[in-house]
């Protein structure tokens, strides 16, 4: 319709999605700032960005701030479960259009996509009419591994192999790269052409950003990257206070069990476990913290929360979380030794923190499905485990991922990380940059002004005294905050 491609759940919804739109707006002070700083000027005129991130409520507001400055824009999620149908039914429609006659933006995405149909959705974003993406926005680093495994078949003049040992994702992404290498319309250039013509990616999370670091240790990085997730102003606040909000959320939509009295267990206490951590503290748990590195282990145990091994705590457990970015957390002989309907979950980015597989083959199992996203797994035994959104990021898979304000200050990232890139990408090689501090404090004076918060000014002697320039950087680069 309107001579846009997209596939979303129901168009209808979009009057919906542009309700909540208008409201997140509101919210969301540093994309609107960074819309009015560049009116008329359209920085990104010439960018077509293709994006991989959850198609939320806030990220349609991050995708109409890019138009805004001049970009065109094709989209899908980055997890099967964390759309939100109105969010993209409205952004495929857009501000001015109609469901008959949208004037949005090409959308690939609807909450509840099988495997094939994520990496489907995730081959249609890249895959532009005549000229590809010049630009790549990734969240978790899917777009940017299809496009490098497919340059790499390609290259190598190989169809990928099959091992059945792979997990489901992966086999489900090898048998798109097959086809899209060797079936009908087979090109068998189409991903190295692509790679070719992307000027830069900008990634948003953790462990999208660690991907990208072992591809340029690699040597095997076909573009410059800006790790987005490693500015101060998204980190130290999506990841913190974003899970803050929106773990609860996940697990409240999910269960409704009161979460006070109960003893939660979060796995890992980096940026999302301490925001884990303390959301379900003000919640009345008793919170115990697993890790494996002493320095984070140490500041739980300061923040006073338990620091005990996972093995040693699963009598008492009523809620597992993991937040670690790694696999294998906990495993299925973990799962079938803790309380009767015991809540587990995820909110790393992917599920392989739960031993989901596992699971499924543990003998004489079998699960009930209570809603969409909550699944009762039951033992031999007659225990059971009621399971969080298969695994997946439960605050995305049960609720609607974090609020307006704090993705305001993460996708303000994005929003220059893409500027900078798409316009001075001569000056980067094909390594992993972050953002100036300068560009950061920008962000969060922008964001804490919105607050209502005063910010103090130095005087010229205090700003000689303590070494720093009066307008910033007001920090060394190896400041932690
Ligand atoms: N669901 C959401 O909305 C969000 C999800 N994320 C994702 O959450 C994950 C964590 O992100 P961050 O906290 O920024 O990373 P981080 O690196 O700051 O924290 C992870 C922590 O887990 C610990 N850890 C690693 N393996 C462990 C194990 N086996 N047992 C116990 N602890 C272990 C590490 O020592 C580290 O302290 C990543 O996958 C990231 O992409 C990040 C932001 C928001
Ligand atoms: N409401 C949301 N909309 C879009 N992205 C989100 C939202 N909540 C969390 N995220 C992002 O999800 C990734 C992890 O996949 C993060 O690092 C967060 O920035």
């Amino acid at each position: 319709r309107g001579g846009i491609e997209f596939a979303v759940a129901d168009l209808e919804a979009a009057e919906f999605g542009r309700k909540e739109i208008r409201l997140a707006e509101h919210e969301m002070p540093g994309l609107m700032s960074l819309r009015r700083e560049y009116a008329e000027v359209y920085p990104l005129r010439g960018a077509r960005v293709s994006g991989s991130l959850h198609m939320t409520v806030q990220t349609a507001v991050l995708i109409e701030t890019l138009v805004a400055l001049g970009a065109e824009v094709r989209w899908a999620s980055c997890n099967i479960f964390s759309t939100q149908d109105h969010a993209a039914a409205a952004v495929v429609v857009g501000p001015h259009g109609t469901t008959e006659e949208p004037k949005g933006v090409p959308v690939f995405a609807w909450k509840g996509e099988s495997l094939e149909e994520y990496w489907w959705c995730t081959e249609k974003m890249l895959t532009w009419d005549g000229e590809g993406p010049n630009m790549i926005l990734d969240d978790g680093g899917d777009a940017t591994m299809l496009v490098h495994k497919g340059t790499e078949y390609e290259k190598a003049g190989v169809v990928p192999p099959a091992d059945d040992e792979d997990p489901d994702e992966w086999k489900v992404f090898l048998e798109l790269l097959r086809a899209s290498i060797t079936g009908a319309a087979a090109d068998s250039s189409k991903w190295t052409t692509i790679g070719e013509g992307v000027r830069g990616v900008t990634e948003e999370t953790t462990t999208g950003v660690l991907r990208l670091y072992q591809l340029a240790a690699a040597g095997e990085l076909l573009f410059p990257a800006i790790n987005v997730n490693d500015a101060v102003t998204k980190s130290k606040f999506d990841n913190r206070y974003g899970i803050r909000h929106s773990l609860i959320d996940g697990i409240n939509r999910g269960t409704d069990v009161l979460i006070g009295g109960k003893v939660a267990v979060v796995c890992g206490y980096g940026d999302v476990g301490k925001g884990a951590a303390e959301s379900l503290r003000g919640q009345g748990a008793r919170v115990i913290v697993t890790e494996i590195d002493p320095i984070c282990a140490l500041q739980a145990a300061m923040d006073g929360f338990q620091v005990k091994k996972l093995e040693n705590v699963l009598p008492e457990a009523d809620i597992v979380i993991t937040t670690t970015g790694n696999k294998n957390v906990v495993m299925v002989e973990h799962m079938a030794k803790m309380k009767h309907q015991a809540i587990v979950g995820n909110i790393g980015h992917f599920d392989n923190e739960l031993d989901m597989a596992g699971l499924a083959r543990y003998p004489g199992i079998h699960r009930i499905n209570i809603k969409p996203q909550v699944d009762e797994w039951v033992f031999p035994n007659g225990n059971t485990i009621i399971v969080l959104s298969e695994g997946r990021l439960l605050n995305l898979g049960n609720a609607t991922g974090h609020p307006s304000f704090v993705m305001s200050n993460s996708f303000s990232n994005q929003v220059i990380a893409q500027i900078e890139l798409f316009t001075k990408h001569e000056e980067y090689d094909k390594e992993v940059f972050r953002l100036p501090k300068k560009l950061d404090e920008k962000v969060a004076r922008i964001h804490l002004e919105a607050l209502g918060g005063e910010l103090t000014k130095l005087t010229k002697e205090q700003a000689e005294y303590i070494d720093v320039d009066v307008e910033g950087p007001f920090k060394s680069d190896h400041y932690r905050y």
